[in-house]
């Protein structure tokens, strides 16, 4: 299968490296000219999983597309404020058939690739892996993950279905989901708890985690989201939820994870997700007339955190 990943940043390499060991035909696109550079000049390297590894892919830079080679799968893995231009700046690569596939973190995506993308060709998740950019062309991989997703088109759960084995084939443990914007919000709430606060409190989720009051910030937080995915007929089960949010402390999985909103704003001073993710939640809480005082506040919070470190 011709894969191409729109976004080759942290999580688009380990995706591409992924599907590349499990013998795909991979290209990546990203926007970064440093970071295209070094791919083309040295390979992709990672430590993964503690081995470090170099593979060679073929890479392109976003503002350079210099093929009309059709894909069969486009994975989109930019960030959300990125998402658009990719879109726009990919189109020689989509055909009719293409299927794009987006694993972005944050609410609402789909009303963006909708403009540019037929309905059934679009299929939406969201994913527990993780992976830090360690500079150009270098990215650090390590623990397990999963995906979830779903087709948005009527008739192709199927499709969907495909998709997901696809995924399995290569390691990336993904299984189709029949209520795709249940997990979409669930997986908002993990970025909507750890991703603000590890950022503000400089700290990976195994020592937010470890804190007195973490509990009760996270059980707020979430019913917050809960109450605005309430109103668009989402009913999330917040216990339920709330465990799977801690589950993300334990250092013997993804607690020792610094979160990419952390690695975004604290180590690279770039600006952040924020308003896709809590900032959503406020925006449709002030639509929705439901209030969300501790979303409002940690979406100011970033906002001034970015403000002092200059982030741009
Ligand atoms: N990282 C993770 O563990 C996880 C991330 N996600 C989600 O996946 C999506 C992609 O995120 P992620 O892979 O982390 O993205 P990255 O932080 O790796 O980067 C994406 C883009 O940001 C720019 N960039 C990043 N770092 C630098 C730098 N040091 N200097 C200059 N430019 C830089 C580049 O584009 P440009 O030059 O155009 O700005 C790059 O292509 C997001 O929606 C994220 O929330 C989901 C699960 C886990
Ligand atoms: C790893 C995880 C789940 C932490 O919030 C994530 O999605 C991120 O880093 O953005």
């Amino acid at each position: 299968m011709k894969v191409i990943i729109a976004g080759a940043g942290a999580m688009g390499s380990r995706f591409g490296i992924m599907l590349h060991k499990g013998g795909n035909d991979v290209t990546l696109v990203d926007s970064w000219p440093d970071h295209v550079n070094a791919i083309k000049e040295n390979g992709l390297k990672a430590n993964f999983n503690g081995e470090d590894i170099t593979v060679n892919v073929p890479v392109m830079l976003q503002s350079e597309i210099n093929t009309d080679k059709k894909a069969d799968l486009i994975i989109l893995f930019t960030k959300s404020m990125q998402l658009n231009k990719m879109l726009q700046d990919i189109k020689p690569l989509i055909a009719k058939n293409t299927k794009i596939l987006c694993l972005l973190n944050g609410i609402g995506h789909e009303d963006t690739i909708e403009k540019y993308i037929p309905m059934k060709n679009i299929f939406i998740g969201n994913t527990m892996w993780t992976a830090g950019l360690v500079g150009p062309g270098q990215v650090k991989l390590f623990g397990n993950g999963s995906v979830e997703l779903e087709n948005l088109g009527e008739n192709q759960e199927d499709s969907a279905k495909e998709l997901a084995t696809f995924l399995s084939e290569s390691g990336l443990n993904a299984k189709y989901s029949d209520n795709i914007h249940y997990s979409i919000y669930r997986k908002a709430c993990v970025n909507g708890t750890m991703n603000c606060l590890c950022s503000i409190l400089d700290v990976n989720m195994a020592e937010f985690g470890a804190t007195k009051p973490a509990h009760d910030i996270v059980v707020t937080v979430v019913n917050e989201f809960a109450a605005v995915a309430k109103h668009e007929g989402v009913d999330l089960d917040i216990e339920e939820v709330v465990s799977h949010v801690e589950s993300c402390f334990d250092p013997e999985t993804i607690g020792k994870h610094y979160p990419s909103m952390h690695q975004d704003l604290i180590t690279n001073h770039r600006l952040t997700e924020i308003d896709y993710i809590n900032g959503a939640v406020s925006r449709k809480g002030k639509k929705y007339n439901i209030p969300t005082p501790y979303c409002d506040l940690l979406t100011q919070l970033i906002h001034c955190k970015e403000d002092i470190l200059g982030a741009s």
